[in-house]
């Protein structure tokens, strides 16, 4: 496969070629047959925090040592499907010749990192359907997987900036990481982010597994894998989360659902740092870091004898805690910007929609404010949104996304009948109380959750007569 370009046309700029490079890739680079930068598409110096300029006519290698740009160019042939990790991130590269009038005059490398976790799960879905492709195919693709970084947390509120502190240094550590936070408010980017920042310029395996998805024993199998005859239907030996994310990271989500008997399993994993497949006796090194998340409250899942404390004690040597979003409510108009274009959408706000967003309490987080803008881009097309068409979509029609809760604790799945307030005093005090448990009576934490203040909250808990000295945590 190659591209048919002249010379003119690889070097005219603002032509079809660059429209091409910005718009249907994540990155871009065009280079000449002499292995010099011509063109780069402006995604590339926006994250090397670089001029155009500054990368213009230098040597491809100051971009990608690791892509074959120059086997390509020597042998007039593609290279595709190439995965590696470029400046943190997974990347699916494919690089393209360029050929005129027979001569190699040029390459276009292309590169996807954006939604390269749907390509798996068409993948995945492919050679579930044909028995004939190679077993090891499985190991591969789940290397193929959407990576972030922390900058791709937006938000520039100090609980985020603080919140970001933590999980750099619970990178660094070997230790797993527990990370709690309500529904849509980023768990999953945080947990592959942390994965990222440790692997940062390694291709490591970052496997993910909803506990609440798959039915026990199915689960136990999911993640420790099994030997053929261990149970009816097990035909064959198969590797488990824990092995092929051997090297890198498992984020195993939602671990609040995990059934008790596979909560001691997993203990005993931790503890003893090796574990067997299922029907086998062979132990197999545990070499995966552990990531585990969850919405809900595993503090009182624990007291209600629902989670193992001993396991809980375990996972939370390092505990973050991802704020909702009504906690930082000064971010929405980066979010909203950033929204705008990552999604590509043609809608602008005024002043008085921009304070509707603030205002609103996002119960479904950052993954509402999503759907909801997504929403608006289609209702409105292009133009203005105002205030009118805010409180429309936000109130006349309340549609939350699956999963959402209003409760801070984030346990209980039914949005409607989860509060039943009176009045607003009502209310600051059931979401003091929520905030409390959740953040385990901890003050500081709760007042940030909060976003007001330490002396606020406490004299907030004094108002409405809140006593929590026996269970007081600082
Ligand atoms: N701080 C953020 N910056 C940018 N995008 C965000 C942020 N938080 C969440 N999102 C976006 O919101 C959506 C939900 O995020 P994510 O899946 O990480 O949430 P979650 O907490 O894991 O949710 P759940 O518990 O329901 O699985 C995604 O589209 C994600 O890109």
């Amino acid at each position: 496969m190659y591209i048919n370009l002249s010379k003119d046309q690889i070097y005219e700029r603002n032509g079809i070629l660059d429209e091409i490079m910005e718009k249907l890739f994540d990155m871009a680079t065009l280079v000449d047959s002499q292995e010099k930068i011509i063109h780069v598409s402006s995604s590339i110096p926006k994250l090397r925090k670089e001029s155009k300029n500054q990368i213009i006519e230098k040597n491809i290698d100051y971009l990608y040592d690791a892509l074959p740009f120059k086997k390509v160019l020597n042998t007039g042939r593609a290279e595709m499907g190439i995965i590696e990790v470029i400046h943190g991130r997974k990347i699916l590269a494919n690089i393209f010749p360029i050929i005129w009038e027979e001569q190699t005059i040029g390459a276009l490398g292309t590169i996807l990192y954006r939604n390269i976790s749907m390509l798996k799960n068409i993948l995945w879905n492919i050679t579930n359907m044909d028995p004939s492709l190679p077993k090891d195919l499985y190991d591969q693709i789940s290397r193929l997987e959407t990576s972030y970084l922390f900058e791709d947390f937006i938000g520039n509120s100090k609980i985020v900036k603080d919140m970001i502190v933590q999980c750099e240094s619970a990178a660094i550590s070997n230790h797993p990481v527990l990370i709690l936070g309500e529904t849509g408010t980023g768990k999953e980017i945080i947990s592959n982010a942390i994965h990222s920042s440790k692997f940062y310029n390694k291709l490591s395996p970052f496997i993910k597994i909803n506990c609440n998805a798959i039915p026990e024993p199915l689960l136990e199998s999911e993640l420790f894998g099994h030997v053929k005859g261990a149970f009816t239907g097990a035909t064959e030996n198969k590797k488990g989360k824990f092995e092929i994310a051997s090297g890198g990271s498992i984020l195993l989500d939602e671990i609040g659902d995990m059934d008790l008997r596979l909560q001691s399993k997993l203990l005993r994993v931790l503890e003893e740092k090796e574990f067997e497949r299922v029907g086998d006796i062979k132990l197999i090194p545990l070499n995966a870091r552990i990531i585990a998340s969850t919405n809900a409250n595993l503090h009182r899942l624990s007291r209600e004898g629902k989670f193992r404390s001993d396991l809980y004690y375990r996972l939370n040597t390092i505990e973050i805690i991802i704020p909702p979003l009504r906690a930082r409510t000064e971010d929405i108009p980066i979010l909203v910007e950033h929204f705008i274009e990552l999604d590509q959408l043609r809608v602008s706000f005024t002043q008085n929609a921009m304070e509707r967003l603030i205002d609103y309490s996002w119960p479904g987080n950052v993954r509402q404010l999503r759907n909801i803008l997504n929403r608006l881009n289609i209702i409105k097309q292009e133009g203005t949104i105002d205030d009118q068409d805010i409180h429309n979509i936000l109130y006349s029609n309340i549609e939350f996304p699956e999963n959402t809760t209003i409760s801070l604790h984030g346990c209980s799945k039914n949005t409607s009948t989860d509060i039943k307030i009176a009045t607003i005093e009502e209310a600051e005090k059931e979401a003091i109380l929520r905030a409390l448990e959740y953040c385990s009576y901890n003050i500081s934490l709760t007042s940030k959750i909060l976003n007001i203040s330490r002396p606020t909250l406490y004299n907030k808990l004094n108002k409405y007569k809140i006593n929590i000295a026996p269970k007081l945590t600082e």
